[in-house]
């Protein structure tokens, strides 16, 4: 069966979650019917990327355009493939070798994949987020909300913006911002999130390992280092934000805030790696607010172009609301005001919100470009750049729009402005375009196994042929009950066929990915978060940064295509101290490539490396893969060769020293 058909078939009614109307027999051409193949260079998907439209004053040095030949759109992203995508066709793939297993070819460029799903009156060739009734509120992101109607745009019908399936966060990302001006208007007003205190203030207890951060090793490089704090009270932030931080229940501070809080308030640009669930979040949000109130801000009133003093880019929708809910959270009961806006959502919504007044603008680059594009938002104010998942925003997916960003007429040149960069990864060559957005002096603080996977997730990899995929999905989430549970599968259609799949044998289940309305990614998420669907089929859209309480468990259905990718992945568990499993599906046949790396992550956490695994890992030459930095104990590391500067190297909690750090020529391999 062709990809497209999945997409057919695919279509059910709609409830909260999945009520499918499963005919097995259609889906299948396997040999247990399993249609499914993967190919190795999976792609994922992100959000917001790029708008389409060249805002005439931007200009970028990245090479131009969008990489869209050889790189999968990604989830919002797909929305400028779209735009392309009257050619494209569905339903002529019949051909079940022809199913994912071609997507060769659709990566080098999906045109000939591309679902113009038309033909079924389905979806526009413009974008899914044309069908969103858009003032429906879900209330998706902050809890529980009505079902979703049933029905064409609205429930599991998945009008397909790429309609290739393939989850491709490499290529351009957010045309949909661009929809806004170019063509049919998004309608969809995210709900407003509970303006109660104790909404605002809800959190979840750290877990019993949240002591144990205090023991790993942090490694702080750089000239002169600004000393750790070791207590909030030593941070000595302003009076209103500490009280926050008590409403929000931190009563410690994790390795990464030690090191990163005080880099922040010295004025320092700052590079931070830590692992995931590891509080990176609050690591920039708490020195930014507290440098903004020391220096007396001032409220920001009506008015129609603001000029906000702090700008966060995340790659996808659902971070960047998170990270604009724990903004919100901080800054309670001061004059900052925290506003948020991505794509998938009404344009003049995310005006009105800007309007009413924006110290710190949190964003999706496609929808931040646009907003920039019509001058709502004046740059000339802004003294902190956030990267969230930065080594993600400067990938060539969502690099190109991050270079004009910072190129766009007003905003302040790096060494006017402070620029903070945060993930759980920092591959090197992404470290090295960093720098053109970061001062010379800036820091770089690699806390414990940073690109390593956490080690409150217990792994393990299972050997698990293409065909024998489902039933040992089926098998595992029986076996773990009630636990909430995100699988990840490779492409949007596979989430759908998956998520249908899981529904038919009663395990109730919903699924996020680019494909879907953002009314319904957020009901997804909603449904999940509250625990009314404990399985959460996921694209890689879901990878990064979603800080879901009590997700016990994370099913790489199928592996992702790069190591980072899975350490992101894996981190949805696990987070702030608690454990987490993690459960992976290796098909040897499409899944080689990750041995190396795969045993290297393990064994770093101290994991069972399966005998299996490493006879493949080392009958497999990975071109590149030398295994991260021998016998450092930093998975990533600084990769400026030359500085010249004192490198610290403690565990968290231990003033700074500034030994050079013996690791570091081991590190530059
Ligand atoms: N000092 C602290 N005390 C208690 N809880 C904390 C502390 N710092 C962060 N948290 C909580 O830990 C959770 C994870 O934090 P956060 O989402 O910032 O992690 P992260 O490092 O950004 O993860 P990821 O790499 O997945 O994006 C959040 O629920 C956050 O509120």
């Amino acid at each position: 069966m062709g990809d497209e058909d999945w997409e057919a078939e695919i279509i059910t009614p709609h409830l909260s979650s999945y009520v499918p109307v499963f005919e097995k027999d259609r889906y299948s051409s396997g040999a247990n019917g399993d249609t499914f193949s993967k190919t190795p260079a999976s792609s994922s998907e992100m959000d917001d990327g790029p708008s389409r439209r060249d805002h005439h004053f931007m200009r970028s040095r990245f090479a131009s355009g969008r990489s869209l030949g050889n790189r999968e759109s990604n989830n919002d992203g797909e929305d400028n493939q779209t735009r392309n995508r009257g050619f494209s066709r569905r339903g002529g793939f019949q051909d079940g070798n022809a199913s994912e297993a071609s997507s060769s070819s659709r990566r080098g460029g999906k045109g000939g994949f591309r679902g113009g799903r038309g033909g079924f009156g389905l979806g526009s060739p413009n974008s899914e987020y044309e069908q969103d009734e858009g003032t429906q509120r879900t209330g998706g992101l902050f809890g529980p909300r009505r079902p979703a109607p049933s029905g064409p745009g609205n429930g599991d019908v998945y009008p397909s913006r790429s309609g290739s399936g393939r989850d491709s966060w490499k290529s351009g990302a957010e045309g949909a911002e661009s929809e806004d001006t170019q063509g049919p208007k998004m309608t969809y007003v995210p709900p407003a999130p509970p303006e109660d205190e104790d909404s605002i203030f809800a959190h979840y207890q750290t877990g019993i390992n949240f002591d144990k951060y205090d023991s790993i090793l942090v490694e702080v490089s750089g000239h002169d280092v600004p000393p750790a704090v070791l207590t909030f009270e030593e941070a000595n932030l302003c009076q209103t934000l500490t009280s926050n931080i008590a409403k929000a229940g931190y009563t410690k501070l994790t390795p990464v805030q030690k090191y990163s809080i005080p880099v922040v308030l010295a004025g320092r640009d700052l590079m931070a790696c830590a692992q995931t669930g590891s509080g990176k979040t609050a690591a920039f949000l708490l020195p930014i607010l507290a440098n903004m109130m020391r220096d007396g801000i001032t409220a920001s009133r009506f008015r129609e172009l603001q000029e906000p003093e702090c700008i966060i880019v995340a790659p996808t929708r659902e971070l960047i609301n998170q990270i604009y809910l724990e903004a919100r959270k901080f800054s309670f009961g001061t004059c900052v005001r925290a506003v948020v806006i991505y794509g998938g959502t009404q344009f003049g919504h995310s005006v009105r919100q800007i309007a009413q007044g924006c110290n710190v603008l949190c964003a999706t680059p496609g929808r931040l470009m646009d907003i920039i594009g019509k001058e709502k938002i004046g740059l000339r104010q802004v003294r902190y750049l956030v990267l969230d998942e930065a080594d993600r925003m400067l990938d060539m997916g969502f690099g190109p729009e991050m270079k004009k960003l910072i190129s766009c007429p007003g905003m302040p040149s790096k060494e006017q402005r402070q620029t903070l960069m945060f993930s759980a990864t920092f591959p090197e060559e992404i470290q090295r375009l960093a720098g053109e957005f970061l001062k010379p002096d800036y820091l770089f603080v690699a806390v414990g196994q940073v690109g390593g996977a956490c080690t409150d997730v217990q792994q393990t990899v299972l050997q698990v042929g293409q065909y024998a995929k489902r039933e040992k999905l089926v098998e595992t989430l029986r076996s773990t009950g009630d636990e909430r549970t995100m699988v990840f599968v490779e492409t949007k259609k596979k989430a759908d066929f998956i998520a249908t799949f899981l529904c038919q044998e009663k395990i109730s289940t919903t699924s996020i990915h680019g494909d879907r309305e953002q009314r319904e990614r957020e009901q997804a998420l909603g449904d999940f978060r509250c625990g009314k669907c404990p399985v959460l089929v996921a694209t890689s859209v879901a990878a990064r940064g979603l800080d879901i309480e009590n997700v016990q468990h994370v099913i790489n259905f199928d592996l992702p295509s790069t190591i980072d990718e899975y350490v992101h992945r894996i981190g949805r568990t696990g987070r702030c101290g608690n454990t987490g499993r993690a459960v992976s599906f290796f098909d040897p046949e499409s899944d080689r490539h990750l041995a190396q790396p795969l045993v290297k992550i393990l064994s770093d956490a101290q994991q069972d490396v399966p005998a299996w695994l490493e006879e493949i890992a080392f009958s497999t030459y990975v071109p590149g893969f030398s295994g991260g930095p021998r016998d450092s104990v930093f998975a990533s590391v600084d990769t400026r060769k030359n500085y010249q500067g004192k490198s610290t190297l403690n565990t968290a909690g231990f003033s700074a020293s500034q030994a050079p750090n013996p690791a570091d020529d081991e590190s530059w391999d």
